[in-house]
């Protein structure tokens, strides 16, 4: 569906994050079909996971938490593209749904936030309480730092950073990626090096999803999305793909495209930290879907029951 102006309508949570992403491709798109970014309008859209607030998503469980609203939008012709945080995007999209492309990465890093003069998650006080909401954060914290507590913590960046503002807890960790995106880059305490701790699949990545069907956007989004990118993204996802089918457990990992080569590390750990399976693979570019799913494979093998939650 297009607006009155016959310009496509970008969907998109509402959240401030969301929004600055969307406004990021409503600019790049604009600049695509030569129109000024008014003429294309962002359509916001509640989904289900911007309604829980007071538990964990891992609790609510089901996919698609943050995209099934979106989806039902673009399959009904109410919008003609998604905007998400890669990071969000389930591994399997409904049919007639595909990702038609991601925005240049931006730092993959995760940041420590904390007040105090810790410079590392080494050198947080002995018992700091620690807010987190995303399950690969709290179970690498613990890696680290077996006697941090770390207490669940949801809500929009801004509510986060308030709450170690005003001490009600010591640290949290956040992607520099968001903070970035809305102008809070200068609050990051500590970027944490991703040989210590792994960012999460997409992290950092911006994608846009389309109808399959719509030959004529998707060779516009083509101008500005990466290909880089993608070849990253297909590597992390075949990964995901391969391991969140069969287990609930913290999976992080990270491909790195030079060239005309790939590099990826992955790692699924128990919640508490106390035992994990990492992983390495490098190879050709071309081969970053079966990279991912190898390695994926292999964490499988080489995992105890217990950390697949057997
Ligand atoms: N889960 C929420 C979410 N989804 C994407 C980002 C950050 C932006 C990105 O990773 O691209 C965040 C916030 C955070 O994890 O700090």
């Amino acid at each position: 569906m297009t607006a009155s102006t016959g310009a496509p309508v970008i969907g998109t949570r509402g959240s401030p994050l969301a929004l600055a992403q969307a406004r990021q491709v409503q600019g790049l798109l604009a600049a695509a079909l030569g129109c000024p970014a008014e003429e294309i309008a962002l359509s916001v859209i509640k989904t289900t996971g911007d309604m829980i607030q007071d538990r964990a998503l891992s609790e609510v469980g089901g996919k698609g938490l943050f995209t099934k609203e979106l989806d039902n939008a673009l399959l009904d012709g109410r919008i003609a593209l998604a905007v998400h945080s890669a990071k969000d995007l389930p591994t399997v999209l409904p049919d007639g749904l595909v990702i038609a492309g991601y925005l240049p990465r931006e730092d993959v890093r995760d940041v420590l936030i904390c007040r105090g003069d810790a410079r590392s998650i080494a050198e947080l006080p002995h018992g700091a309480v620690v807010g987190s909401a995303s399950l690969r954060r709290q179970a690498q914290v613990r890696r680290l730092r077996p006697d941090i507590s770390v207490t669940l913590l949801r809500g929009n960046v801004g509510t986060r950073l308030a709450k170690v503002e005003s001490g009600e807890i010591d640290a949290t960790l956040l992607a520099l990626a968001g903070l970035r995106r809305l102008g809070l880059a200068d609050r990051a305490t500590v970027l944490l090096d991703t040989d210590d701790f792994l960012p999460a699949i997409g992290q950092g990545a911006i994608a846009i999803v389309t109808r399959a069907g719509d030959v004529a956007l998707r060779e516009t989004l083509r101008r500005f999305t990466d290909p880089a990118t993608a070849v990253a993204l297909e590597a992390e996802r075949a990964f995901l793909r391969i391991l969140d089918g069969s287990c609930r457990t913290p999976i992080a990992g990270l491909a790195q495209v030079d060239g005309a080569s790939l590099s990826f590390r992955g790692m699924l750990l128990a919640p508490d930290g106390s035992d994990w399976v990492a992983v390495e693979r490098s190879g050709p570019i071309a081969d970053a879907f079966a990279l991912g799913e190898d390695a994926g494979r292999e964490v499988l093998a080489r995992a105890r029951p217990a950390l697949l939650g057997r």
